[in-house]
């Protein structure tokens, strides 16, 4: 992929997505990692710095100091307005407000987070009138690694079409900073959580696994051209096919049949 090109074209549908939405402006959570980073790199292109809004909102036991002072780097580098919201007395008061929250549920509780980040999100692009800016990428919509509605729940998927190594392709000719470029990608959910772990395989070796199935490839021969593991093969399908549903909005019950 030319990935000047691909910049050139992500630039001109955020100018032309916030147009057509009648908004100025954009918010984006800055998480001190690369997919919010580039996000906002792009979105400063394509609306002006003075027009976008980031918010880095940490949670006392989890969030590293180094992604405290990335997020703040991005923020100063491109010279735009920056809040931090501290989520952790939102996470305490949601978990003291419902009788099973004592109870330790680190997927339940991980996914809570990325969707208080989402409200907390919304809530300042309606007091501004502005679209929040999703950073999900390619691989990560492909797998359905995101919370549906936590960080799936956004206005526009800038960089939805870019795999994740393209990201760091984009985030190199952008010139995000390099700390940022070579971290651990990491949602921060729970502790010592990373994608790559998470997962079971590296970005570099699902990202050319999921191109081979989008060219036509097979299982099984896209699995043994890149020397992946049965495991590693069977647990990506299996990924991909559980998440499906994320990929579209909720299904609707039909009752034309009565009209
Ligand atoms: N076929 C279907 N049709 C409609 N809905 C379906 C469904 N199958 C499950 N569901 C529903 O989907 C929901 C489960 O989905 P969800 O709540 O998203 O939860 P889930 O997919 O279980 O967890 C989210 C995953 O994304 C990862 N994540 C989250 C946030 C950020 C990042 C990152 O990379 O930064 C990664 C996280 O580590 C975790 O592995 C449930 O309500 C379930 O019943
Ligand atoms: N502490 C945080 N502060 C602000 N936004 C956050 C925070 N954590 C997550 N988010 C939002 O959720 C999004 C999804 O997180 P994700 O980890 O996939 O992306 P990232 O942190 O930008 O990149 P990386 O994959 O390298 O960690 C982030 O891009 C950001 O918009
Ligand atoms: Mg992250």
């Amino acid at each position: 992929m030319d990935i000047s090109k691909a910049k050139d074209i992500i630039v001109e549908f955020i100018k032309e997505k916030t147009t057509e939405a009648g908004v100025k402006g954009a918010v984006v959570g800055l998480s001190g990692g690369i997919d919010s980073a580039l996000t906002a790199y792009l979105t400063v292109e394509a609306l002006g710095k003075e027009n976008v809004l980031g918010i880095h909102m940490p949670e006392l036991t989890l969030t590293p100091a180094e992604d405290v002072l990335d997020a703040t780097e991005v923020a100063e580098r491109l010279d735009i307005e920056f809040k931090t919201v501290d989520i952790s007395e939102i996470l305490a008061g949601y978990l003291n407000s419902i009788p099973e929250g004592a109870e330790s549920n680190s997927q339940a509780n991980g996914n809570l987070k990325a969707r208080i980040r989402m409200s907390v999100l919304y809530y300042y692009a309606n007091i501004m009138s502005r679209m929040v800016m999703g950073t999900g990428n390619k691989t990560e919509i492909l797998l359905g690694y995101f919370t549906k509605y936590g960080d799936g729940g956004v206005d526009l998927e800038p960089i939805g079409d870019l795999y994740k190594t393209e990201v760091r392709e984009m985030s190199k000719i952008m010139e995000v900073p390099e700390e940022i470029i070579t971290k651990a990608p990491s949602a921060r959910l729970w502790a010592d959580q990373t994608d790559e772990d998470e997962l079971g395989i590296t970005y570099e070796l699902v990202d050319r696994f999921l191109a081979l199935l989008l060219e036509g490839e097979t299982p099984q021969v896209a699995q043994n051209t890149l020397g992946m593991s049965v495991t590693q093969r069977d647990s990506v399908l299996k990924r991909i096919n559980a998440n499906l549903h994320k990929q579209k909005s909720a299904p609707i019950a039909e009752l034309k049949s009565l009209r």
